[in-house]
């Protein structure tokens, strides 16, 4: 069996790939990268390092590479896979969507078998973006076409998957916790051998939204306060004690989302809740703030880990008054080497922050407007001892 997938990045090695090569894949990553695809060829294999107290090193083997340049190699691999996946960044699937347009349609033609094309990536429904991108590179007849082989089931990925550098490259570090939810309603290869150690799930939204609004929320609350007060790692930014507090008072904020959007158990979140805090507080991790708050824009986004929560219970009436504190901070993170980053930090010197919400967030609410602006000022003015206390 054949796995193509998209993205050699952390979690493509250190989640997917690993999954794929388990369940008896033989894998091939497409990547931009042509280190890290020219490593892969000449090795055939790579390992990955578990963030345990033995620092257990696994070797994942029957590993292949391409670079996205050698189209007609990709393609010829769109049409012979057994299954598609990505992990690229949601905001790169534009970029792949083209080269699926025309392996799939190639496929359709030649290969009829059915296939499904996950995309794995911190993203509501991020296989149907896929979709809908490829949707703009053809007609509709074409996409009908494809759509009677192809299936884009959507999935929810779970894993603390950074990297180490090493004398020859670097691996990627991952926590001993993995999670792959797959919605099964949404596959069309109905032979295609369970993945092993993959969930799946007729319906994905609970566990989708579960995981983007509160492990990731929690993640970039921790990212970006720790990153106003100086702190170089998610793990030293929660070593403070306000700082750990500040995330569990916006966790319990985005808790009562979840209970009321899908009837789900206190108790049973607040366990969901303690297990990741514990994960993000592993000895062995030292995972850099600026890597957790990555794309701020993207992290800002209306349907995002922070806003969408926010809006929700500010329209059912609930305290956002932590959650507006943290998508504040989000704005302060100031971080050049980021694009996305550079871009917020100059839109905000050029048109302030109300606008710069308006214009990334598409938020409307006068109130949650005011308060976010309020708690921007705040922060922006106060020092480091000053943020701790006021948080
Ligand atoms: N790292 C984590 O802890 C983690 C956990 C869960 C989900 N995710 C999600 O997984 C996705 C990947 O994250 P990551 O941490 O592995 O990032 P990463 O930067 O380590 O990996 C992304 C890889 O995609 C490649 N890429 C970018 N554009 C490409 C293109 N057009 N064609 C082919 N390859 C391309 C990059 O070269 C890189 O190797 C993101 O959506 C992220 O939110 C990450
Ligand atoms: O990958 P992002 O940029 O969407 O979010 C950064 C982290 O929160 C994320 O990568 C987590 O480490 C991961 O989602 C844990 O499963």
């Amino acid at each position: 069996m054949k796995a193509l997938h998209f993205g050699a990045g952390n979690i493509g090695r250190g989640l997917i790939g690993y999954l794929l090569q388990r369940s008896g894949f033989e894998v091939c990553f497409v990547d931009i990268n042509q280190q890290v695809v020219g490593k892969l060829n000449q090795e055939q294999e790579y390992q990955i390092e578990l963030l345990d107290d033995e620092h257990t090193v696994e070797t994942i083997s029957s590993i292949t590479a391409l670079h996205s340049s050698e189209e007609e190699n990709v393609i010829d691999a769109i049409v012979y896979a057994d299954i598609i996946t990505t992990s690229v960044g949601v905001q790169h699937l534009s970029k792949i969507a083209p080269i699926l347009a025309k392996g799939l349609r190639k496929r359709a033609d030649k290969n009829k078998r059915k296939i499904d094309v996950i995309a794995n990536e911190n993203a509501i429904r991020a296989s149907s973006l896929l979709k809908q991108e490829m949707e703009k590179c053809l007609s509709p007849h074409e996409m009908a076409e494809i759509l009677t082989i192809a299936g884009f089931p959507n999935s929810a990925i779970d894993r603390q998957a950074l990297s180490k550098k090493t004398a020859d490259g670097e691996i990627p570090l991952v926590e001993p916790f993995y999670e792959w939810i797959i919605e099964q309603s949404g596959m069309v290869n109905t032979d295609l051998p369970k993945i092993k150690d993959a969930i799946y799930v007729e319906d994905l939204q609970p566990y989708l939204e579960r995981k983007l609004y509160l492990v990731n929320m929690g993640h970039a609350a921790t990212a970006y306060l720790g990153s106003l007060v100086g702190e170089e790692t998610i793990q030293s930014a929660l070593a403070h004690p306000q700082i750990e507090k500040f995330v569990k008072n916006t966790l319990e904020e985005a808790k009562h989302y979840l209970i009321h959007q899908f009837a789900m158990k206190p108790e049973e979140l607040g366990e969901y809740i303690n297990q990741f805090l514990k994960r993000f507080q592993n000895k062995h991790l030292h995972d850099a703030v600026t890597r957790v708050g990555r794309s701020p824009i993207r992290k800002l986004g209306f349907d995002e880990r922070l806003v969408k929560p926010t809006r929700a219970l500010y329209h059912l009436g609930y305290p956002v008054k932590n959650l507006t504190l943290a998508i504040a901070a989000a704005l302060l993170f100031d971080y050049p080497v980021d694009e996305e980053s550079l871009i917020l930090q100059r839109y905000i010197r050029d048109n302030g922050v109300t606008q710069a919400l308006i214009q990334f967030s598409y938020l409307t609410e006068q109130p949650l407007l005011e308060s976010i602006t309020a708690d921007y000022l705040r922060l922006k003015l106060a020092n480091r001892q000053e943020i701790l206390a006021l948080i």
